[in-house]
């Protein structure tokens, strides 16, 4: 496991001889930290100076790796330590590119003016023609107004910006696409459907990102219903799709039968429901679900669902667990069932840890981080752009969990989100399923 909360730099320096990286990552070890890449940055006639990344749970294991490494002495020295993840996000981590090269006067007449004129004036005319001479049609607007960033809840959109720009480095590296984030400074569901629609005819498709709920329902709706290209809100559908794909490999591991199977969903926000709407229409009969607001309960009860109020009982009545409250530890090892399926799925903490749900008895149990809409959302819109689909519907979704439980190896709930083939798969299937529609 190398994706633990607080990932640190150090710089080493070590004699030059066999033996002494051992010591240093043996201290490392025996402290319960787990080591990342380890990177040579000098080797000089008597000592070697590395960059050691370590995953640690929390600061108290910090600081012990580091004195540990403080009294190893014998010409060891830690010479600092740098917060990896804050040294990444320097700059940002996206950054717009020219696809032409602009070296000579000519380039210059071609790619601006006074070429470029030609090429409005054509679009004027013929309006699809802009698909084919501008980069619209692979542009997609990932737009938020930071009310329910990951789980830190109501953040604003400045603060959401890391994730946003997170999210369009994963559709450039994934599937080739050019996200632009969209911050938006109103949470009034008017205000954001006039933006979206303002600025949409810049994109070939709108992914709404921690919007939170309820208001990401309406505005959701009113977005797929009044504007022709694919609008599709991640943290509902691309989780949905993805928590589908694992229930499908778990049932097909356990030879649990999801017809007949009960479903315990803790929170029912925009995660929570898309999950029981799409559990619900693939066949699932039985969920049963709690949250602490009686907004979200009335939710479920309208799709059909039985809202509970004790997480024991919930836990005790429950085959499979799906968990997105945003709050870390909320649930029990005591409660966990022998052979039960759970997915605990809040960023950046769990409801659970899985190892401990495993412990507990669990037949298989995963976090946000491997269960993560990163394996939904780049296929589903390349899928949909490259079929030049109006709208994303519930049977591409569909089409993409059995994608992604179909890529998943024997044992595991998900592929890892890594394996690029995952992403042209989904791809493909989103894509098929979208032209067959049309
Ligand atoms: N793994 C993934 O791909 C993925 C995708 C989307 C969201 N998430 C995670 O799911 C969580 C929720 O996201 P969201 O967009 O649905 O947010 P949201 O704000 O729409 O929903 C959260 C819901 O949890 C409920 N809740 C909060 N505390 C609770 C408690 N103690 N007991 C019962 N209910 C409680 C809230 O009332 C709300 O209805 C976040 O942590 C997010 O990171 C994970
Ligand atoms: O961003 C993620 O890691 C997944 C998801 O969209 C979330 O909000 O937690
Ligand atoms: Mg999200």
């Amino acid at each position: 496991m190398i994706d633990r909360n607080i990932i640190r730099a150090l710089v080493v320096e070590t004699p030059s001889a066999p033996g002494n990286l051992g010591k240093v990552a043996s201290a490392i070890g025996l402290a319960g930290v787990d080591i990342g890449d380890i990177e040579t940055v000098q080797v000089g006639p008597t000592s070697t100076i590395r960059n050691i990344t370590v995953h640690c749970d929390h600061e108290e294991q910090l600081n012990k790796v580091l004195d540990t490494i403080n009294q190893l002495g014998n010409g060891i020295h830690l010479h600092a330590v740098s917060d990896d993840v804050l040294r990444a996000h320097e700059g940002g981590k996206i950054h717009m590119k020219s696809r032409l090269d602009v070296r000579s006067l000519a380039d210059l007449r071609r790619v601006y003016t006074p070429g470029v004129a030609d090429v409005c004036r054509l679009i004027q005319k013929e309006p699809e023609k802009a698909r084919l001479y501008t980069g619209i049609g692979n542009n997609v607007a990932i737009v938020t107004d930071g009310t329910a960033i990951l789980g830190l809840g109501d953040v604003g959109p400045l603060a959401g910006m890391p994730v946003m720009e997170g999210k369009a480095a994963l559709f450039d590296r994934f599937v080739g696409i050019s996200g632009i984030p969209i911050l938006l400074s109103t949470k009034d569901p008017d205000a954001i459907v006039q933006t979206v629609k303002h600025i949409a005819s810049g994109f070939g498709g709108i992914l709404l990102e921690d919007i939170g709920s309820p208001h990401c329902f309406e505005v959701e709706e009113r977005l797929k219903k009044e504007l022709d290209i694919p609008v599709m809100h991640d943290d509902q559908h691309g989780t949905a799709v993805v928590t589908l794909a694992a229930v499908i490999s778990a049932s097909r591991h356990t030879g649990v039968n999801l017809k007949e199977a009960v479903v315990g969903q803790v929170g029912l926000g925009a995660a929570g429901l898309a999950i029981c709407r799409m559990f619900m229409a693939y066949g699932v009969r039985q969920v049963i679900g709690a949250d602490k607001s009686e907004a979200a309960k009335k939710y479920l009860q309208d799709y059909g669902g039985e809202t509970i109020d004790s997480l024991e009982e919930l836990m005790e009545r429950s085959d499979i667990v799906v968990t997105t409250t945003g709050v870390p530890g909320l649930i029990q090892k005591e409660w966990v069932k022998k052979g039960q399926i759970i997915l605990a799925l809040s960023n950046p903490k769990p409801e659970i840890e899985a190892e401990a749900a495993l412990e507990a008895g669990a037949a298989y149990a995963a976090d946000g981080r491997s269960v993560n809409n990163v394996l939904g959302f780049p296929g589903i819109f390349r899928g949909a752009l490259n079929a030049r689909a109006k709208e994303i519907t519930h049977d591409m979704l569909v089409a993409a969990a059995e994608a992604i439980a179909d890529s998943t190896k024997k044992g595991e709930l998900v592929p890892h989100p890594l394996d690029p083939r995952v992403h042209s798969v989904v791809s493909q299937a989103v894509e098929a399923k979208a032209k067959r529609n049309l």
